[in-house]
């Protein structure tokens, strides 16, 4: 089977309503089994990330950043860095927060960069912009209008049952699939170029 682990940090439950969407797409490819590995679990599972074939970030957007149990799990990933444990793996983000822009970006920045140090293949969400015509809908998939990864959106009088929207949750399937798929066709690739 190829592995993807999903790593994210939640505060309140809506990044982690996120990240079992991500968790269900990788999860619904054919050959790939998806593991959820909240920030807290982590350090006592690193072993699973070290099996992983692909490492999904996640984190709710902070003061305009991670959030500080993310950026912990980022600093303790400092040992496998000196030993570029998780050089080629694939690498992905999402990240939720409150106001439609709230400086989402920079989180996903932060992600990417990160998977840089650790030599990983950032690979981005692959969906064309949602909501941004005068006939479009914010029901639409990628309705944040990302690249870099999945964002979603989620109001921030609103508890986890009611939010992020369905359309956030579809995106966030949507990088888990993309990222599934990308991970199956890379472990085929290493196996036949062994073979
Ligand atoms: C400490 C803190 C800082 C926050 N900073 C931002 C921010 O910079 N931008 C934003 O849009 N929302 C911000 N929010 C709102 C959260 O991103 C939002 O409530 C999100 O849904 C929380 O996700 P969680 O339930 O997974 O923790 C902040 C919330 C907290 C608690």
């Amino acid at each position: 089977m190829t592995k993807v682990a999903v790593v994210y940090h939640s505060g309140y439950g809506h990044t982690a309503r996120q990240a079992r969407s991500v968790v269900a797409g990788a999860a619904g490819v054919p050959g790939v089994e998806a593991v959820p590995v909240p920030v807290e679990e982590a350090e006592a599972r690193w072993g699973e990330l070290e099996a992983a074939d692909a490492i999904i970030f996640g984190s709710p957007t902070y003061m305009g950043s991670v959030s500080a149990p993310f950026k912990q799990f980022m600093d303790q990933s400092s040992k496998t860095w000196s030993r570029q444990g998780w050089k080629d793996k694939l690498a992905a983000g999402f990240t939720n927060s409150a106001s439609w822009s709230g400086d989402k970006l920079n989180t996903l920045i932060q992600m990417a960069v990160f998977a840089g140090q650790h030599g990983m293949i950032w690979v981005p969400l692959g969906l064309p912009p949602g909501n941004n015509t005068s006939t479009a809908r914010s029901t639409d998939l990628n309705r944040v209008g990302s690249y870099l990864g999945a964002m979603a959106q989620s109001n921030a009088d609103q508890d986890a049952d009611a939010v992020p929207p369905p359309a956030d949750l579809e995106t966030a399937r949507e990088l888990g699939r993309r990222v599934g798929e990308m991970a199956v066709t890379f472990a085929r690739g290493r196996n036949a170029l062994a073979a």
